[in-house]
């Protein structure tokens, strides 16, 4: 039990630090210096109260200087899967009546610790997944608006009999309760190794389930280090259960498995599909439908016609194609240009992206590492890809550094069909493709599979309220960029083969942990 001394006051976001002022980069540079003091750990699984070091180990590298070990992290196999099933099932039992706002006072508590440390958790994302200052530090904002946003969403849905009542009908008492689901396993993507990590977990164990978290194999010390937070704050041991290990190996042993009661995913498109498809067979001794939630890839774009402030909307290109060297799902990787100002925009493009210097993320260059050198390798591969299917403007190929450095890569005049504008290349390229009017450069948008995040530039009042109704996709931004949805006020999530549209930081998201129990009592 936790004593409730939280005052909850209505959610805001957390501020980003400032890295124009000398002292907030003296603070994440002394952050570095500390972690950089503790790298080379072992760290454990985490299986209820026990802390389960294994032989087998993941080993985490800097992606930005591939001779730096972060850590090596213990793996789980399918027997210490199973058991950490069993401490999840049996844990859930008492987890699960522990009243709503008692559960939401550990994630306050947690927040408050994160607050305090921030510059430590975004120091060690630096080092382990080769984010620069500002990326870091906005994941880290992020992780901590998840927290403290699932907290109060909640409390809020436990109240739903109050503020939200049943209509009423005389000689009955009814209500409806948002109980918890059971056993979850969660699975993140590396990406936002620490925000989406942390809001997929913590959305599920507020909700009242238990967890098998299994993070990504390149970002597991992150992983882990917010899992030692919930364990400072007091959670529960048991409620989250931290097992790393092989996508192939534990994650389909645990999606198929019988007491998985849902799973929630953020990843690719190929793995999300697999996990949906393994999880709809019913596994002898399954009582239940086992709930998929999917978040996806993308293949997001920004639309620009005639009328728009086309310096902003060239610098808005730039920025959502390469924050983070386009390892975002949310990345502007397509650029759709009205023919009249394609040239003014593509060369102001070329301009900005000129700007952009590669280098180590700890010394904070704009543009660092890819995650591995199996992204490095097929990111090179589009490249090679590109030269055949548009004209190379800027990049084009390896850039300097003792990492999985690739040149921020710009390709122009690309067909709306080539493969560069209709697969997801998840790092620094970006393809630019005219179009003959503002109608045909939305039908070009429109025409992919997927359906995550588009911006439209324009200044034509009855064209953006055209493409708010025809641009589709789960966050369609106008005259910004597409990256950068914050938690609370962008819910975020995608259509199609984007996922199940599920709002990660919306008011409907803890409805897909939870089941809806309606109670009427005669009176
Ligand atoms: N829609 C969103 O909100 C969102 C957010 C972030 C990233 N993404 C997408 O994620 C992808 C990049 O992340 P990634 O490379 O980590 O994706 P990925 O699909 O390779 O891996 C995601 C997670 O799934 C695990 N995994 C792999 N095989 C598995 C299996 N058979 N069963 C269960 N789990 C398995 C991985 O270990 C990892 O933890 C991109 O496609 C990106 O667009 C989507
Ligand atoms: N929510 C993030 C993207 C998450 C996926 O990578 C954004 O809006 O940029």
């Amino acid at each position: 039990m936790t004593t409730l001394t939280t005052k909850v006051t209505p959610y805001a976001n957390e501020a980003f630090t400032n890295f124009a002022l000398e002292d907030n980069v003296k603070a994440m540079q002394a952050a570095i210096a500390k972690v950089k003091g503790e790298l080379g750990l072992e760290y454990p699984l985490y299986i209820g109260a026990e802390k389960v070091m294994t032989e087998a180990k993941i080993t985490s590298i800097n992606p930005g200087n591939v001779d730096e070990i972060i850590g090596y992290v213990s793996k789980a196999d399918q027997a210490l899967a199973e058991k950490a099933m069993n401490v999840a099932l049996e844990t859930f039992e008492s987890w699960k009546k522990v009243p709503a706002r008692e559960r939401a006072e550990y994630l306050f508590k947690a927040a408050a610790l994160m607050r305090e440390r921030k510059h430590e958790f975004s120091a060690l994302m630096i080092l382990e997944s080769g984010k620069n200052y500002v990326e870091a530090d906005v994941d880290t904002a992020e992780a901590i608006d998840f927290i403290e946003f699932y907290a109060r969403e909640m409390i809020r849905l436990s109240q739903i009999n109050e503020t939200q009542p049943l209509v009423r009908i005389p000689g009955e008492n009814n209500q409806i309760s948002y109980i918890p689901l059971g056993v979850g396993v969660v699975i993140p993507p590396w990406n936002f190794p620490l925000a989406i990590c942390v809001g997929m977990t913590v959305s599920a164990v507020v909700s009242g389930n238990t967890v098998l978290l299994k993070p990504a194999s390149t970002t597991p010390v992150i992983a882990h280090k917010f899992v030692a937070l919930m364990e400072e704050v007091g959670l529960p041991a048991g409620v989250i259960n931290f097992i790393p290990g092989s996508g192939a190996e534990v994650g389909d042993y645990l999606t198929t498995h019988p007491k998985t009661r849902f799973i929630s995913f953020t990843g690719s498109k190929e793995i999300g599909l697999r996990i949906n498809r393994l999880a709809a067979d019913v596994a002898p001794g399954q009582i239940w439908i086992k709930r998929v939630i999917a978040e996806m890839g993308g293949k997001d774009g920004i639309v620009v016609d005639e009328t728009a402030d086309l310096d902003g909307a060239a610098a808005a290109i730039v920025a959502s194609a390469f924050g983070f060297q386009g390892q975002k799902c949310s990345a502007g990787s397509r650029a759709i240009i009205v023919e009249s100002v394609y040239d003014e925009v593509v060369e102001k493009v070329v301009a900005y992206t000129n700007r952009l210097q590669s280098g180590l993320p700890e010394l904070n260059f704009a543009a660092g590492p890819v995650i591995d050198k199996t992204s490095y390798e097929r990111i090179l591969d589009y490249i090679e890809v590109g030269k055949s299917e548009g004209t190379l403007l800027v990049g084009g190929g390896k850039a300097e550094g003792n990492g999985y450095y690739i040149q921020p890569t710009v390709f122009g005049d690309v067909s709306g069909k080539a493969r560069l504008m209709q697969e997801e290349i998840f790092g620094p390229v970006l393809a630019i493709a005219k179009a003959a009017n503002w109608q045909e450069a939305i039908a070009m948008y429109n025409d992919t599979e997927f359906g995550l995040t588009g911006s439209y530039f324009s200044t034509d009042e009855e064209r953006i309220a055209e493409a708010l109704e025809t641009v589709h996709c789960g966050n369609l931004y106008i005259n910004r960029k597409c990256t950068g949805a914050l938690v609370g006020v962008h819910p975020f999530g995608g259509f199609n083969m984007s996922g199940t549209d599920s709002k990660a930081g919306g008011y409907d998201y803890l409805m897909l942990l939870t089941q809806a129990k309606m109670t009427s009592r005669k009176v």
